[in-house]
């Protein structure tokens, strides 16, 4: 496929209410977005990289700039490109998987608009609807939390996941079983906030039958998570140390986790996101779909993956759970659950009214 060019769209968007995690409280969801314009069809990707680099080195700014300076001149050098060659011809730029992801994702939009097929079918997604799961923040107090899980099931969530960090986790997940029974599907996510030290600590989890402990170590701590998974009786999950396919094979060697939140932003990209689920299925890893609070842009992509067999319920949540207005027509909770979308390409685009208010600048590179 040809590329006239690439845009890089910068906007913000602000945050229904912040979300307090072990490693800082985030309001706004800064936005980097990625159009390439190709002869028959455009196509959109959403950066997920947040406005600090506080869940990992990639943030916002730093995002847009590789894609001026590096990622995009390099795609349009080649002129012709597909989708499926992207993350090679990227590959010699180090790192600065999230960027990679949002521009690979620009360019399978455009290729399969103008093929006319969805991306669910593109990937062989094999449901038509995925079960909605939220996230939930740190709170002010139990009793909030509490009230804020039962609005949410009250919507018709189908999974609870609420951060964790030293000095909230026991209590709070005492109070969602005492309140909610044993039988609400719950996980936990520490962002990386405990260390093997805490290992003691942290089985104490085990006896309210979580799902998972989601990235209770360092994203570096690939051995400490195998070693902390023969301490504690909850499976482990990890998320910001899956970083590839191949980091995802370390983890099933090393045994250091049973099961992984695929995030395609994370790991450079929907291709790469697929090779880590059919890898994790051969190895009998569980895995499920994980969440940046993105708009509808990298919501749709993320239903559409996680309507792949073998996918646990994840953090796809309704649009109204980040957003007032989503930039994209709002994902709806509908039975407790999130249809997928079913036109070409992702089979959504920024609505203009909404982009046009909330963009800050844009940068045209053109091939
Ligand atoms: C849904 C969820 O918990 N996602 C991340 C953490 C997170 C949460 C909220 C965010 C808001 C703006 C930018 C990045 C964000 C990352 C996680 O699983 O670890
Ligand atoms: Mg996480």
């Amino acid at each position: 496929m040809k590329l006239d060019g690439i845009e890089i769209v910068r906007a913000s968007i602000s945050l229904r209410d912040p979300i307090r995690t072990s490693f800082g409280s985030l309001a706004r969801r800064d936005l980097v977005l990625v159009r390439a314009v190709t002869p028959d069809a455009d196509g959109w990707g959403e950066c997920v990289a947040p406005t600090d680099p506080l869940y990992s080195s990639e943030y916002a700014d730093a995002a847009a700039t590789v894609l001026e300076r590096f990622l995009a001149p390099r795609l349009l050098e080649r002129g012709e490109v597909t989708a499926e060659t992207v993350a090679e011809v990227l590959h010699p730029i180090r790192g600065h998987r999230m960027a990679k992801a949002a521009i690979e994702a620009a360019v399978l939009d455009a290729q399969l608009r103008s093929w006319g097929v969805s991306f669910a079918d593109y990937l062989g997604a094999t449901r038509d609807r995925v079960p909605a799961g939220v996230s939930i923040g740190i709170r002010q107090s139990v009793g909030e939390l509490v009230d804020v899980v039962a609005g949410f099931l009250n919507e018709g969530y189908r999974r609870i996941k609420i951060k964790i960090a030293p000095g909230w986790d026991v209590e709070p997940v005492r109070a969602l079983r005492a309140e909610f029974g044993d039988d609400l599907p719950l996980q936990v996510d520490a962002n990386c906030a405990y260390t093997l030290a805490d290992a003691e600590h942290l089985a104490r989890l085990d006896e309210f039958g979580l799902q998972l402990l989601e990235q209770p170590l360092g994203e570096e701590q690939m051995r400490q998570h195998a070693e902390l998974a023969r301490l504690v009786r909850t499976p482990i999950a990890l998320d910001e140390t899956i970083l590839s396919a191949e980091s995802a094979a370390d983890a099933v060697g090393l045994k250091a986790c049973r099961i992984v939140n695929i995030k395609p932003g994370r790991v450079g990209g929907y291709l790469e996101g697929r090779r880590i689920h059919d890898l994790c299925r051969a190895n009998g890893i569980a895995v499920w779909c994980g969440g940046m609070a993105e708009t509808g842009l990298g919501r749709a992509g993320n239903v559409a993956l996680a309507a792949l067999p073998g996918f646990m319920p994840g953090d796809n949540s309704a649009s109204d759970r980040y957003f007032e207005q989503d930039l994209t027509e709002p994902f709806l909770l509908e039975d407790g659950h999130l249809k997928v979308p079913t036109g070409p390409g992702f089979g959504v685009a920024p609505r203009r009214e909404v982009l046009k208010r909330i963009i800050d600048t844009t940068a045209w590179i053109a091939a």
